[in-house]
């Protein structure tokens, strides 16, 4: 029998409310059995898979710092399922430029650099509709065999600028021109799997399409692992 999950959002700041909402929009159609907001470590030891959502990078470090919680969430995110969107990839990430003055802490897992705001203010957010060869497993097809374009939805958001480990996996890339500020034939990274991660510069949970949410919890059901990866398997 498929094992079914309880699925986490860590729940200190920002949009952990949306995430939970398109998580339940999910259950009966996915193996889910629980969505949980996670503040305490007693939560996160409860949860098979986690996500942390999107806010402020800062003061969600800093939130789990005063909890008590840094730490455990370090060790949870090595070994279990886990998503970060936008300030969620920047807690991830093992390097970030354009940080706040003084630095950040970080969770430094996600081999790859990121970069803080690179696309603007908050006034600068934008939504872009794109194909996604990654999202044909989990899209319903039209009559003639394509998937829909995802609506991804860009937030004060950063942008993986340095792949650091070769098994990193990009997923998406945006076109050239958007938040770069050198002409460039490659356009961004902002989306990408490593073992049991997954970062996303987006965010998904601000749309009504959940197939952001339900590729990671079949990543999570097929990745459930207490262990690291050994270099070299199939991602
Ligand atoms: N929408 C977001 O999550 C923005 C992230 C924010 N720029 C940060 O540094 O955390």
């Amino acid at each position: 029998m498929t094992k079914t999950l309880t699925i986490g959002v860590l729940a200190l700041q920002g949009a952990f409310i949306e995430h939970i909402h398109a998580l339940n929009t999910l259950r009966g159609v996915e193996h889910i059995s629980d969505v949980v907001e996670v503040r305490t470590k007693k939560e996160l030891d409860r949860v098979d898979a986690l996500i942390i959502p999107g806010g402020e990078s800062t003061a969600i470090a800093l939130i789990a710092e005063r909890c008590g919680i840094l730490e455990d969430l370090r060790e949870f995110v090595l070994t279990k399922p886990t998503w970060g969107t936008c300030a969620g990839l920047i807690l991830l990430a093992k390097n970030a430029i354009h940080t706040k003055k003084g630095g950040q802490q970080l969770l430094n897992a996600l081999p790859v650099t990121v970069s803080r705001n690179q696309f603007g203010r908050q006034v600068d957010s934008f939504t872009i509709k794109l194909s996604s060869q990654c999202l044909d497993a989990v899209s319903e097809r039209s009559a003639t065999g394509t998937a829909e374009p995802f609506e991804y939805v860009f937030i004060r958001a950063p942008a993986i600028v340095s792949v650091d480990d070769p098994e990193v996996q990009p997923l998406v890339q945006l076109p050239p021109g958007h938040g770069q500020t050198e002409a460039s034939e490659h356009g961004l990274l902002v989306a990408v799997k490593y073992r049991n991660m997954l970062g996303t510069s987006f965010h998904p949970e601000l749309t009504n399409d959940a197939r952001w949410h339900r590729y990671f919890v079949r990543m999570a059901l097929t990745r459930d692992s207490r262990e690291p990866v050994p270099v070299g398997m199939p991602a």
